[in-house]
């Protein structure tokens, strides 16, 4: 915990005096509030309280007292916001339930017809027989281990059984649902079914927030426990990026015999806002859990590397990344590692190549970095590389030259453009998008350069080759999932551009966020 204060403490502390009207308020409860408002900025949902805060929160039981009308809420050595304590407590009662129901029926023959035409490998067969027969489940791995495959094996099943069965497909972000759909929809014709489960998997696949009829400017919602969503099964892909609030208000839209199914990769970061969801679903209710272990796509070594980097092996990571480890010596090694991995694009773009193969060209390379702003943030190094690339004569043109690759900031529903979607600008003035569309730039919602980005941006995105710059000192922005979600973009080839005290502080950190969701599940038996 910083030891500055955060700077609403003080207003805080002053309004919590007026409004309860504490006996007398001083720098013991404005340090306080600024751990609390610190834990919140950080992504935890509560505050773990330690010895110091003790003495504060008994001077002042009004702060939690009386329960339910109290501003704070204090649980099992945690220190909430009524808000996030609200959310948390909701999905906790509401998993709860989906736990305690009565298993669903399997038809065994089905499934085998199912599993044996896949040729699903152990863990996928458990997971579909498993998750088949449960009102929650999660399926959980690292890229390429076939969560996918898996859920649309479990999906064809239970609607052979059950053809009336309405489901829902849900991504947290568009262009993680976009993906979803099209590899879904590329796959469903090879399903061993007949033609009208076929037909009657969902072709669609919604935002969260439009799932559950999110209305712009209000934290309203059109389906909710007294108006559930008109599905039986909802699937929710990427679900590492769902955070709390959001997941809450998922459950607690369910019908009352609705299942939910949720796929992700427990290991990488978290959401953006607070919460650690998924993890601590699967850590709180490991019944209900499949973890797939054998990557289909992935190289050997990039699985080795993930796995090290998971078990926090420095040697290990610095031994399988070897040459791939970009000497440090100036800039010069990361500069020459920039300009390789985007030659080939900018001799595509310079052929005046289609768009599809400059696209091609360009998911062939991507920088990541752990900071946004900062010297080896994003936003720098972006800048830099339109100077280097002006002086090489590669960048000729305005704010809009040829090949100035962009990333959309916002989803703009009426253009179909979604946080994440990457334009490239050619020659012929229109920014290019993946499926071929063009835009003039004036058109765009927010975007920016995006030669490098943020890991966090990256998330739910793939690459032939990564390169992870981190910052010359260690961060708190730094840990051990920062590094797995980087590397674990790229499918071809990761490099590194770090000193290896930097990588190892990261590799070692791993931030688990604060939250009671993962004891209140364990916990389900015994006390509640
Ligand atoms: N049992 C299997 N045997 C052979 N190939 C498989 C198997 N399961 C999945 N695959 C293949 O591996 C690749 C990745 O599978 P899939 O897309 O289902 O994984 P995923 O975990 O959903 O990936 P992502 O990380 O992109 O979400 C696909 O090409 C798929 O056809």
């Amino acid at each position: 915990m910083s030891e500055e204060l955060h700077p609403h403490a003080p207003t805080l502390a002053d309004f919590f005096h007026r409004r309860l009207g504490l006996a007398d308020s001083d720098g013991e409860l404005v340090r306080l509030l600024s751990d609390l408002l610190q834990a919140q900025a950080a992504g935890h949902v509560c505050l773990t309280l330690c010895r110091r805060h003790h003495p504060i929160l008994r001077r002042f039981p009004e702060l939690y007292r009386p329960a339910g009308r109290a501003p704070l809420v204090l649980e099992d050595g945690r220190l909430y916001f009524q808000r996030l304590w609200g959310y948390e407590q909701a999905l906790a009662a509401g998993i709860r339930r989906l736990l305690s129901a009565a298993p669903l029926p399997l038809d065994r023959d089905r499934l085998e017809r199912l599993s044996e035409a896949a040729a699903l490998d152990d863990s996928q067969a458990a997971a579909v027989a498993g998750a088949a027969r449960q009102r929650f489940a999660i399926i959980t791995g690292g890229p390429g281990t076939g969560k996918t495959t898996t859920v649309l094996q479990l999906i064809a099943l239970r609607l052979w059984q059950q053809p009336a069965l309405q489901v829902a497909l849900a991504a947290p972000t568009g262009k993680a649902a976009q993906r979803l759909a099209e590899t879904l929809r590329g796959r469903s014709q090879a399903l061993p079914v007949p033609e009208a489960v076929k037909a009657a998997l969902p072709a669609e696949v919604k935002t969260l927030h439009r799932l559950l009829g999110a209305r712009p400017d209000t934290a309203r919602i059109r389906y909710h426990a007294d108006h559930p969503l008109p599905y039986d099964l909802v699937v929710v892909d990427e679900a590492s990026m769902v955070d709390l609030a959001l997941m809450s208000k998922l459950v607690q839209a369910l019908p009352p015999a609705g299942a939910l199914v949720l796929l992700g990769d427990r290991d990488q970061l978290a959401s953006v806002e607070a919460g650690s969801v998924l993890a601590d679903l699967c850590d709180g209710a490991p019944d209900h859990t499949w973890r797939l272990r054998h990557a289909h796509r992935f190289q050997q070594r990039l699985a080795e590397l993930a796995g090290a980097v998971n078990a926090g092996d420095f040697e290990r990571v610095s031994a399988l990344l070897g040459d791939d480890w970009l000497p440090l010596k100036g800039d010069d090694g990361l500069w020459r590692a920039v300009e390789d991995g985007y030659r080939g694009y900018w001799e595509a773009v310079a052929a005046g190549r289609p768009a599809a193969e400059i696209h091609a060209a360009f998911r062939r390379f991507q920088i990541l970095c752990a900071h946004r702003r900062g010297p080896l943030g994003a936003e720098h190094l972006n800048d830099e590389l339109e100077r280097r690339w002006r002086r090489r004569g590669w960048i000729r043109g305005g704010a809009y030259y040829p090949g100035r690759a962009l990333m959309i900031l916002e989803n703009a529903p009426d253009l179909d453009l979604f946080n994440g979607d990457i334009g490239i600008c050619l020659g012929d003035g229109q920014v290019w998008f993946e499926d071929d569309r063009r835009l003039s730039p004036a058109r765009l919602p927010a975007h920016q350069t995006v030669f490098a980005m943020t890991v966090h941006k990256s998330q739910g995105s793939e690459f032939d080759c990564v390169l992870l710059v981190l910052p010359t000192q260690p961060s708190e922005v730094l840990s051990r999932e920062l590094v797995y979600t980087a590397f674990t973009r790229a499918k071809v080839a990761v490099r590194c551009w770090s000193p290896p005290e930097v990588l190892r502080h990261a590799i070692a950190r791993t931030t688990r966020r604060s939250g009671g969701l993962r004891d209140k599940l364990l916990a389900r038996g015994q006390r509640l």
